[in-house]
């Protein structure tokens, strides 16, 4: 008998299994409304023609493949504080934030994980309900514990705002509260700017630090100063707080693993401190980062052509999957001859929407309509055409009903 026999099977990943099913599925009709990954209106993986060009470049400079240092290509650590900050952002001149290259924004977030669960023991951390599946499995596996606050309203499948407020104020003082910077997953519905000042407020009241998880900057308006707004309004006020950051949607590069985390101190001794003991975290768990990736987003963001180009493709994708919310909701509301407001399809920002669709219903999209999604009741929009749009009205309005 094997000596493996007490391993079990693991269940499939909510999300990245959905994939696996859909895979799998022979149907023509299938459409995989799961995973979170752009697709262009031919409904294929989209590689970002700015990337192509910093590949080319990288090519003919024929560079090394050495070892980078633990906290990753200095010069991508630069470009992604500044792109998060703003170039200009004093907190950057007086060298007040810690940078590490990370494994995409999962690894960044895992890193600071491991940080919190070293230094801080007994804190929690306050995660939205509901939120990325994989947040919960991270500080699982960081062994930090973790409490939700409350986010999603079914009722007006709008936000919480109160229950939110109060959960934050109830929580522990000096927890970390997990924010999603822009295009919450899976609701799509983010803060006002008013509710932003209220958060950072009650945060600021309850000495609570600040934890942002920014997956989406760029990519869900379409602008990165426009997606950035929350993270630099809590860093205009002078509070300490930590940024996930991942490359996967914005500039396309989910598979090259390419993020960083980063750590805004109230002085530069303490940011030197602190990436100090990220380093110490790093290299036991992975040693050093990935290279390609790196280079990409340095070429991009350090060659003024590039990083204009980038922004032009960010509203084109941006673009599309705003062209295509908008026609899923009008096929929706052609199709559906009951009262019901579907409005809230439309107000939901970035590559989601928080359908509302149980799980029976959803099981219901992907049984009898071959829509594969998650469970939960999200699509991804940036998997779906136009063309694509009334077959999809048309499984909706069947399963809601
Ligand atoms: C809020 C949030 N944080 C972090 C990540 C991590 O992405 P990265 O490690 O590739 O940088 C995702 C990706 N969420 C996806 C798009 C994919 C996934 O589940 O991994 C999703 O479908 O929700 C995310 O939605």
């Amino acid at each position: 008998v094997s000596r493996f026999e007490s391993i079990t099977m693991a269940p499939p990943d909510p999300i990245l299994g959905v994939s696996e099913a859909f895979r799998a599925d022979t149907h023509e009709m299938k459409l995989n409304l799961g995973v979170g990954a752009y697709r262009t209106e031919e409904l294929r993986p989209y590689v970002l023609s700015v990337v192509k060009k910093a590949e080319n470049l990288m090519l003919e400079r024929g560079e090394f493949k050495e070892y980078l240092p633990i906290e990753g290509l200095a010069a991508f650590n630069k470009a992604t504080a500044e792109l998060l900050l703003g170039a200009d952002n004093p907190i950057i001149k007086q060298q007040r934030i810690a940078t590490v290259q990370g494994l995409s924004g999962t690894g960044s977030l895992r890193l600071a994980a491991a940080l919190i669960e070293r230094y801080f023991p007994g804190a929690k951390v306050l995660i939205s309900s509901p939120t990325w599946g994989n947040h919960k499995n991270i500080f699982n596996d960081a062994r930090v514990p973790w409490s939700e606050y409350r986010y999603y309203d079914p009722k007006t499948v709008g936000l919480d705002f109160d229950g939110m407020i109060s959960d934050i104020k109830a929580a522990p003082e000096g927890s970390f509260i997990l924010l999603h910077g822009c295009a919450h997953n899976p609701t799509g519905i983010d803060p006002t700017p008013e509710q932003w000042e209220v958060i950072a407020d009650v945060i600021q009241e309850k000495n609570h630090i600040p934890f942002f998880d920014v997956a989406y900057q760029g990519f869900a308006s379409g602008s990165l100063d426009a997606d950035a707004s929350s993270v630099r309004l809590f860093a205009a006020r002078g509070m300490e707080l930590l940024v996930a950051q991942s490359y996967s949607k914005n500039l396309g590069l989910y598979a090259e693993r390419i993020g960083a985390i980063n750590v805004v101190c109230s002085s530069a001794d303490a940011a030197a401190r602190v990436k100090s003991q990220l380093k110490r975290i790093a290299r036991p768990m992975y040693s050093n980062p990935p290279i390609h990736g790196a280079r990409i987003v340095a070429n991009v963001v350090g060659d003024p052509a590039l990083f204009n180009e980038w922004k032009e493709e960010m509203e084109l994708m941006a673009g599309r999957i705003k062209s295509v919310r908008q026609k899923l909701y009008d096929s929706i509301c052609a199709k559906d001859k009951s009262e019901k407001d579907w409005s809230y399809i439309l107000k939901q920002i970035g590559m989601f929407s928080f359908t509302g669709l149980n799980r029976a219903q959803s099981d219901n999209m992907t049984d009898k309509w071959h829509v594969y999604m998650t469970k939960d009741g999200r699509i991804s929009l940036a998997g779906l055409s136009a063309a694509k749009c009334e077959y999809l009205a048309d499984a909706i309005i069947d399963s809601f009903y």
